[in-house]
């Protein structure tokens, strides 16, 4: 029998390897493509330690998987959209590959990232989600903010927000970068249980923010437990 597309690519994919926490099929619970099926994989690993961070478990530990192994999990799902996250993905110099292959493979793919490393090997066809680390995060520091100018409108900045200082230093961010024309989507969210969604959201309607507000729907769903 002839080997299909897929094949061809999963054999050419056999030698590089990940280390990996979970691979699951969930709803997108965050970003632009929220509410959309989605098969999420997330790398081990971070060398950040945001206050807040919701992912600790995928800190350490996981299971090394191949590029093949990881596109037939991913295969497995009825989904077209594949979100890769983490711990921090492109702390793993194998992201790179695992995102070209996934492009290849006809998936529309997202990257959650921090933003703590250079973005510019990411598969131009990839929605690259970088999430600037706010002061409360602890991690201002680690923000590269030479990221921000290779940003265009297939992609995306978050910022997590857990208080009014946070807010402002978002809404200042914002302004100095003219992050609303530069990229296709601009993200305000509330840390999880610790800054009340409907305070944010009348921070944001006072000031008429160009921004997109966002809850973490997997959280509504399911609760804040992994593989959801
Ligand atoms: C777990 S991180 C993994 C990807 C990458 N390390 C990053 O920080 O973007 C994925 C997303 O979840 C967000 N997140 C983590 N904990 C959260 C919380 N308690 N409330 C809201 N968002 C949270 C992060 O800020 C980030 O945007
Ligand atoms: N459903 C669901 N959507 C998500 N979007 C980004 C997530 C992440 O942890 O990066 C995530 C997650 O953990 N679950
Ligand atoms: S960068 Fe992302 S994974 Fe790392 S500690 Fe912060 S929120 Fe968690
Ligand atoms: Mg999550």
């Amino acid at each position: 029998m002839a080997a299909t597309e897929t094949d061809l690519i999963a054999t050419d994919l056999t030698g590089e390897s990940l280390r990996i926490s979970e691979i699951f099929y969930s709803l997108q619970g965050e970003a632009r493509d929220s509410g959309l099926p989605t098969v999420f994989v997330r790398l081990t690993g971070c060398p950040l330690r945001c206050t807040y961070c919701d992912s600790e478990y995928a800190f350490y530990g996981g299971e090394r998987m191949s590029l093949a192994d990881i596109l037939q999990k991913v295969q497995s799902y009825p989904a077209r959209h594949v979100c890769v996250t983490g711990g921090e993905p492109l702390a793993q110099p194998n992201c790179i590959p695992l995102l070209k292959a996934l492009c290849d493979a006809g998936y529309q793919v997202s990257l959650e990232t921090s933003g703590a490393m250079p973005v510019d090997a990411v598969d131009t066809r990839v929605s690259r989600v970088v999430d600037l680390k706010t002061p409360a995060s602890g991690e201002l520091a680690r923000n590269r903010m030479e990221n921000i100018p290779l940003l265009g409108q297939r992609d995306q900045v978050k910022f997590v927000i857990c208080d009014r200082a946070d807010y402002e230093w978002a809404k200042s961010t914002l302004d100095e970068y003219g992050l609303s024309r530069r990229v296709g989507e601009v993200l305000f969210s509330p840390s999880y249980e610790q800054l009340p969604p409907r305070q944010l959201a009348e921070w944001i309607l006072e000031d008429g923010l160009p921004v997109r507000m966002q809850m973490q729907l997997h959280k509504l769903l399911w609760g804040d437990i992994p593989g959801v």
